[in-house]
């Protein structure tokens, strides 16, 4: 019998191994249709590895994954899955227009309902001006846009992207960006993995941080920042007494004319502060996102069990 179709991606109880390395060790995951989805983790941590298990390029060894409420096989033979490689090059002979309306045409006879016009998509894609150009003669960041416009160009309902702005500038990240938005806001789910935090931070609706297999935080960004305890005070350097003396702070770090005291008692840090007369530009902040990664990536010793969700 059919499942009932809810999650975009359900894993349950997932290892997979190659020889001696335990690529991903037990990981669970729900994903909810119509989010858009980072998943951080350090090399090594089994995001690929997952990625391929969720586009049915890899069994796991146990548990199991579904994708859009059946196997990642069916979901993928059924054109309801984009996927862009982390690399590959576009085939020559052809400019864009043609390999775009090539596999469009291609994914026409197992679409289930309206899909965009080339231009339409091409223009989703930002890829509009180059339309005429030959596609293997492109720039980095103008292939990966033309990449993610064949990803797409099934409109799938689940899009994962593994790595999808590596290398790029940050102009052509902006670009791929504006584009991966655009199909999110037609309803597609997204998952993507990435090593910029700051665009799990802009981008995400959820961020899933994976370790050693596991899955070691899953939430919001800021429900991940709250994971870790502590705060930031940074004051103007010029007037700020001895570091080491204060209440709470655990380090300190000058950056240009600022410092920055992680303490793990804000009120003490700036009573004491106060006290000093060195209190001239002061800001009290959460942990960044990359400090909760670094403490949530590295804290845990090997084998021990995964840490509470967040949700
Ligand atoms: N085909 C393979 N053969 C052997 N080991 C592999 C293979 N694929 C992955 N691994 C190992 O599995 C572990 C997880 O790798 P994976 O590529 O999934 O991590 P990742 O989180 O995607 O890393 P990165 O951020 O560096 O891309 C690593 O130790 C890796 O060396």
């Amino acid at each position: 019998m059919e499942a009932v179709e809810v999650h975009a991606v359900e894993a349950h109880g997932v290892t997979k191994s190659f020889g001696a390395v335990r690529a991903v060790d037990g990981l669970g995951l729900r994903l909810d249709r119509g989010r858009t989805v980072a998943l951080l983790g350090p090399n090594g941590a089994g995001k690929s590895t997952l990625i391929s298990m969720i586009l049915g390029l890899r069994t796991p060894d146990t548990g199991t994954v579904r994708v859009l409420g059946g196997s990642p096989e069916r979901a993928v033979r059924a054109g309801r899955v984009g996927a862009m490689p982390q690399t590959g090059r576009l085939i020559g002979g052809v400019t864009v227009r043609e390999l775009v309306g090539f596999v469009q045409r291609a994914h026409a006879s197992v679409a289930r309902g309206p899909m965009p016009s080339t231009a339409e998509l091409m223009d989703i894609a930002r890829i509009s001006d180059l339309a005429g150009r030959r596609a293997d003669g492109l720039s980095g960041g103008q292939a990966q846009r033309v990449r993610f416009a064949l990803a797409v160009a099934g409109a799938p309902d689940l899009i994962v992207l593994d790595e999808p702005t590596a290398a790029l500038d940050i102009e052509s990240r902006h670009e791929l960006w504006v584009a991966i938005r655009a199909c999110a806001e037609r309803g597609a789910t997204v998952l993507f993995s990435t090593h910029y935090l700051e665009e799990a931070d802009a981008e995400a609706d959820r961020i899933v941080v994976v370790d050693r297999g596991r899955v070691v935080a899953d939430g919001t960004s800021d429900e991940i920042k709250r994971r870790v305890p502590g705060r930031t005070v940074s004051v103007d350097a010029s007037v700020l007494p001895d570091p080491s003396g204060l209440p709470g702070v655990l380090s300190s770090e000058v950056d240009g004319r600022r410092v920055r005291l992680h303490t793990t008692d804000a009120d003490a840090t700036v009573l004491a502060l106060a006290a000093a007369g060195a209190v001239r530009d002061l800001e009290v902040t959460g942990a960044s996102l990359e400090q909760a990664f670094l403490t949530l990536t590295h804290s845990a010793p090997a084998g021990t069990e995964t840490p509470e969700a967040v949700r």
